[in-house]
């Protein structure tokens, strides 16, 4: 909260007008996800745009081998564009008996879309659902009959793939009642979350490294205000106009200027299947889980 009372003071200086009301809710626990939407449910009657940006990557560990081959590979720029076989973690399991990174990364933010369904689906009025994905998000790392990835060690790959098959998903589910769900990739960006996984004196080091990689990899977008390029731009767009299956990247130039473009889609009988998927996990955690947290009846139908 104290971070969030010192972004509210920033925001205050540079926009004294804007009313910003702060709310507690920790996305990896579904008792505080079912708390903090009957909070805001009190507080507002509309939502226009849902920013699904809270994530993790716990415990990451970075395979040395795999860097070295990756260099002198002739996938050396794809590997620094999206880290892909570089990077390992270690899960552990919620007091909901959920896997952490599913539970934060995707199901947390899914459970409070579900709660504030008619704050988002007001008549007449379209909202924006906008999830920050990643380029790290990986197909092969995502398997339906282990969707919480509790076998393998990339559940932050496969977390950000359920979240790109979930918001397709969302928007055959939802686009007829005026709610939009797009995705995007912030690029690599110097945050907690990196300096999880080199610490951030190392990251200074090298920094004169990354200006280089930048030049033949546009995803380097290295500071925040860069790799917010496309939560902004996405702010800005009329939702109708999106392609529902479109991942937005944040992307900067060599010299450091930002700009969104859109990519590649994820395969059309993964999102059938992962529609399928929610549903039954919905089906599966909503009721034990309340009753068993004394939140009061919690009934989901999905369709
Ligand atoms: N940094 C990068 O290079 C990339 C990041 N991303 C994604 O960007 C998003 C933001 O991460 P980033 O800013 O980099 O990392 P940080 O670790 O700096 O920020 C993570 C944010 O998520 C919040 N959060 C984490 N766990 C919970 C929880 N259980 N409940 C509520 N909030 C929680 C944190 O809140 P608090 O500070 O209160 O703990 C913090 O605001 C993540 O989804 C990440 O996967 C994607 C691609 C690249
Ligand atoms: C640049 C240096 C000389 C060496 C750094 C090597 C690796 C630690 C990085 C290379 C590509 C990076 C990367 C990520 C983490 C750090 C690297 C593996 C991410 C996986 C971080 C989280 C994300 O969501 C991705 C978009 C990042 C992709 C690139």
């Amino acid at each position: 909260m104290q971070r969030a009372e010192a972004a509210r003071t920033a925001l205050h200086t540079s926009h004294p007008g804007a009313d910003i009301s702060l709310l507690k809710v920790d996305v990896g626990s579904l008792q505080s996800v079912l708390e903090a939407s009957k909070e805001i449910k009190q507080r507002f009657k509309k939502v226009d745009y849902l920013y699904l940006n809270a994530g993790i990557m716990p415990n990451p560990q970075i395979s040395l081998k795999a860097f070295v081959t990756g260099l002198f590979s002739r996938k050396v720029i794809s590997m620094f564009a999206t880290g892909e076989g570089l990077l390992t973690q270690q899960d552990r399991v919620t007091a909901d008996g959920l896997q952490e990174v599913f539970v934060t990364n995707v199901f947390g933010h899914f459970i409070m879309i579900r709660e504030l369904e008619p704050l988002l689906c007001q008549p007449g009025n379209t909202s924006q659902l906008i999830w920050t994905s990643s380029s790290n998000a990986r197909s092969s790392a995502f398997r339906l009959d282990d969707y919480q990835h509790t076998q393998g060690v990339e559940p932050y790959s496969s977390s950000k793939y359920a979240s790109d098959l979930l918001s397709v998903a969302l928007n055959r589910h939802y686009n007829k009642q005026g709610l939009y769900s797009s995705v995007i990739c912030p690029g690599l960006v110097m945050t907690n979350l990196t300096y999880g996984i080199l610490p951030s004196f190392f990251w200074m080091l090298i920094m004169p490294v990354m200006w280089l990689i930048r030049i033949f990899t546009n995803t380097f977008t290295l500071t925040a205000y860069n790799g917010a390029e496309a939560l902004f731009w996405l702010f800005n767009q009329k939702p109708e106009s999106l392609d529902p299956r479109a991942k937005y990247h944040s992307y900067s130039s060599g010299l450091g200027n930002s700009y969104t473009k859109p990519q590649k889609r994820p395969n059309q009988n993964d999102v059938s299947v992962c529609a399928y998927a929610y549903a039954r996990a919905v089906s599966i955690y909503s009721p034990g889980i309340v009753q068993k947290k004394h939140c009061g009846p919690y009934n989901t139908v999905i369709t």
